[in-house]
C-alpha cells in the first residue's frame, strides 16, 4: 500500500478539479458576492445549511460574516441553522428531521434575506424544504452544489444563482466549495472595504 502515492493523488485530483472549475464558476461566484453585499447594504441578514461537511461549511461562512475574514471590519449578520442542538433536535423529534432549517427559516427569514444552501449531491431532503420556505418567504437562494445539481438545480428560481461544482465525488466537490466560500468573503470585503 504506498500511502504516499495516494495523497499526491488526493492532492492532484483536487488542484485539477480547481483549474477545470476556475472559468466555470467565476462569473457566477461574482453575481453571487454582488447580491450578499446587496442584501448587507439593505440591512438584511443570510441564513445558511447544510449537511454533515456542508453543515461545517454553513458554520464557517456565517463565522467569517459575524466575526471578520482576513480584514478588520463590523461583522455582519449571518445565521448559520446547523449550531443549535436543542433546536434541531427537538425539530427532527416533533416534527421530522427533514424539517430542522425550513421550521428555522419560517421564524427567521424575512424578505430581502438570503438563504445559502450547501449541498454536493443537491438531494438532501432538509435542504430542499428550505429552499421551499425560503421562497415563501421572498429569499434569493444561493446554493453550492456538485454532481448534476440534483433535485435543488429543479427547484431554483430565475433569480436564485446556483454555483454547482463539475465532480461527481463528494469529497473533491466539498474541496471547492470551501474555496468558493472564501471568495465571496473576499469579495464581499473588497465591496465593503475597497481593494486595499
Ligand atoms: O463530509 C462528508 C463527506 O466528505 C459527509 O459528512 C457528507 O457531508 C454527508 O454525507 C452529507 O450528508 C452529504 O449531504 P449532501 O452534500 O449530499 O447534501
Ligand atoms: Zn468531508
Amino acid at each position: 500500500m504506498d500511502l504516499l502515492a495516494r495523497v499526491q493523488t488526493l492532492f492532484t485530483s483536487s488542484i485539477t478539479l480547481k483549474t477545470q472549475a476556475l472559468p466555470l464558476l467565476a462569473p457566477v461566484i461574482v453575481r453571487a458576492a454582488e447580491s450578499m453585499y446587496h442584501c448587507f447594504n439593505q440591512q438584511k441578514k443570510i441564513l445558511s445549511c447544510g449537511n454533515g461537511g456542508s453543515a461545517g461549511d454553513a458554520q464557517h461562512f456565517s463565522s467569517e460574516m459575524l466575526n471578520r475574514f482576513e480584514r478588520e471590519r463590523i461583522g455582519l449578520p449571518a445565521i448559520a441553522l446547523t449550531t443549535d442542538s436543542s433546536t434541531i433536535t427537538s425539530i427532527a423529534n416533533d416534527y421530522a428531521y427533514e424539517q430542522v432549517f425550513a421550521k428555522q427559516i419560517y421564524a427567521l427569514g424575512q424578505e430581502g434575506d438570503i438563504l445559502l444552501a450547501i449541498s454536493t449531491s443537491g438531494n438532501s431532503p432538509n435542504v430542499l424544504q428550505a429552499i421551499h420556505v425560503a421562497h415563501e418567504k421572498q429569499m434569493q437562494v444561493i446554493c453550492l452544489t456538485g454532481k448534476d445539481g440534483g433535485k435543488i438545480a429543479e427547484l431554483l428560481y430565475p433569480d436564485d444563482i446556483e454555483i454547482r461544482v463539475p465532480s461527481t465525488s463528494t469529497a473533491r466537490i466539498q474541496e471547492v466549495h470551501l474555496l468558493v466560500i472564501h471568495c465571496l468573503c473576499d469579495l464581499i470585503d473588497r465591496q465593503l472595504l475597497g481593494a486595499n
